[in-house]
């Protein structure tokens, strides 16, 4: 009833984590293998390993999260081995998260994973909005067009980008124009939003200490916003690049809701860290409830058929 094809892949749900919950070390990456999830992904990896930002550097909030890890990961190679082992056991589809810091670097890394045994999906980060000095790219057009212009003049295997969350309609239509020069297996909108702040009034002081308390935001804060951006997408973009929805996915009613608006993958994360792995058991049967409340039997049914106000 859940089954999804991505990448000529059968997947027994649309869900998965998103990148960075969840997905840190090899026991994890084990759980979320072991999970109801449909897939999982890795957490954003450069070449070298990263400490991130000082801590507390994550908070839960009663509608959602504030994070500003400042990408702490293992490794590229840390990841890169662990999905081509898998591989070679004979998991057919992977996601490995990656990013760097300069646009050199982001070359010099993807032609690794080009050269490397990896036959899986590259998530190319785009939106990571918690590196101290560094601007998201998918907020500069140009800089974006100019990075996968290059990186498609060698790059062959499946890749999708992770952006960030837009707020105006010219920059739907600005990006969207860019994505669709290039032969992308997906888009994965969104990223949290942002340089958000949340504040704890019995002590009058932020929770995280990284930048002064600002932190990208997730959960319930963020629902419309990526629906809007899942929606926008969808209706722009070539029908051959897949929408990965992600953002503020509390209950199988949101995952219908990424799903309408034209969603083909949906991924989990601050529920996700609040609830463990179980959310998947979770949100699939509250999926499947709402389905056959509709009378649905295939998400094909439904996906992106959502109506407007005639
Ligand atoms: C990869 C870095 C990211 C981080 C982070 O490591 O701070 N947090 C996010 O909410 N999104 C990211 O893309």
């Amino acid at each position: 009833m859940l089954k999804t094809n991505f990448l000529g892949v059968e997947l027994a749900s649309p869900l998965m984590n998103a990148s960075g919950v969840h997905c840190m070390s090899i026991e994890e990456l084990e759980e979320l293998a072991n999970s109801q999830a449909g897939a999982f992904i890795t957490k954003t990896a450069t070449q070298l390993e990263r400490e991130g930002n000082s801590k507390p550097r994550y908070y839960d909030t009663k509608l959602g999260s504030i994070n500003s890890m400042g990408l702490p990961n293992k490794g590229l190679d840390y990841y890169l081995n662990y999905v081509i082992e898998r591989q070679q056991q004979g998991t057919q589809l992977q996601f490995l998260s990656v990013t760097e810091m300069s646009y050199e670097e982001n070359i010099n890394l993807l032609s690794k994973i080009q050269r490397s045994g990896y036959q899986g999906v590259t998530e190319f980060n785009l939106s990571c909005p918690n590196v101290p000095g560094k601007p998201q790219i998918a907020y500069d057009f140009e800089l974006t067009k100019k990075l996968l212009s290059e990186v498609f003049t060698f790059f062959t295997k499946p890749l999708g980008v992770k952006l960030p969350p837009y707020f105006d309609i010219a920059h739907f239509d600005e990006m969207a124009t860019i994505l669709n020069k290039f032969p992308l297996t997906y888009v994965n909108s969104v990223n949290s939003i942002g340089n958000g702040l949340c504040i704890n009034i019995d002590k009058e002081q932020v929770v995280i200490k990284p930048k002064g308390g600002f932190g990208g935001l997730g959960g319930e804060y963020i629902k419309p916003t990526a629906l809007a951006n899942v929606r926008a997408f969808r209706e722009r973009l070539n029908p051959n690049i897949k929408i990965i929805g992600t953002g503020g996915v509390i209950n199988g009613k949101d995952v219908f809701e990424h799903i309408l608006c034209g969603a083909d993958l949906v991924q989990v994360g601050t529920t996700l860290h609040k609830e463990g792995v179980d959310v998947f058991t979770r949100l699939n049967e509250e999926l499947k409830v709402i389905m056959k409340e509709k009378g649905y039997t295939s998400l094909e049914q439904f996906r992106g058929r959502l109506k407007i106000i005639e």
